[in-house]
């Protein structure tokens, strides 16, 4: 435990570190494909919970490696984490998988470090960086292995192309890096693949919502979040139009 510590600079310490143990592990050969994914999502996790409880011991804590007490609901501050978000690409020696500390308050999220190990980067609400300018063609961001129909229908409808990347956090640091325009996603998710990277893109200056448009809320007694939006501002406003309109149609 570091005295005096920020949880800016606790989210970042601590989402470095995952980083660090995900990264070694691979490389150290020692377990391979599935197994390789399960061992690094439980060590990675085991640090964060010993860290977090250490750290902020009054602080709820969510986890997608941790069993579940909705005692959390009635704490004002929830750490929400994803110790490795992208598990299937981590465990295949991609580089599109993340680590994921978040901090809500009230339901808000409020500060995020998003690891993308593989990249040798680190994204955080605390040390925004200026958005690039717009892809043209405007780029799509969609899931590898689940590309959300509505999601395919918009792009096509705004005429963007279509960018398939695994994991939640890569997809949507991959909008803050400039490297894409929209991330849509609908269809399933849960709090920690998305609050993170959500406190991330927020003070980055993105638009960042449900796929209705409304806001993204934490800590709920329920953590399925199915779906979000982050893109750039300007375009949230036909991306949420389009998306409605799949839905009725
Ligand atoms: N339909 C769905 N239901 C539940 N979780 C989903 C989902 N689609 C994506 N996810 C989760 O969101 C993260 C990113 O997925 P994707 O790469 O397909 O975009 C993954 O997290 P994990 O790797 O932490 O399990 C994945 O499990
Ligand atoms: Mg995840």
């Amino acid at each position: 435990m570091t005295v005096g510590e920020t949880d800016e600079h606790l989210a970042e310490r601590l989402a470095n570190a995952a980083g660090e143990i995900l990264l070694d592990l691979r490389a150290s050969g020692e377990f391979v494909d599935k197994a390789l994914g399960r061992v690094g999502d439980a060590r990675a996790n085991a640090m964060l919970m010993d860290e977090l409880r250490a750290a902020r011991p009054d602080d709820a804590i969510l986890s997608e490696e941790e069993k579940d007490n909705v005692a959390r609901c009635g704490v004002s501050r929830a750490w929400i984490v994803d110790p490795l978000d992208g598990t299937r690409e981590y465990s295949e020696g991609r580089s599109d998988w993340a680590v994921h500390v978040a901090l809500a308050v009230d339901g808000v999220p409020t500060v995020g470090a998003v690891a993308l190990p593989g990249l040798g980067l680190m994204l955080t609400s605390g040390s925004p960086t200026p958005l690039a300018p717009a892809n043209a063609p405007l780029k799509m961001l969609v899931s590898r292995t689940r590309p959300a129909a509505e999601a395919v229908y918009v792009a096509e409808k705004m005429g963007a192309d279509l960018v398939a990347m695994g994991s939640a956090g890569a997809k949507a640091m991959a909008v803050v890096r400039g490297e894409a325009d929209i991330y849509l996603h609908t269809g399933g998710q849960y709090e920690w693949d998305n609050c993170a990277p959500a406190a991330v893109a927020i003070a980055a200056g993105l638009h960042v919502s449900r796929a209705d448009g409304s806001p993204l809320v934490y800590n709920c007694a329920n953590p399925y979040l199915p779906d979000l939006l982050i893109c750039r501002k300007e375009l949230a406003d036909e991306v949420l139009r389009l998306a409605g309109e799949f839905v009725v149609e």
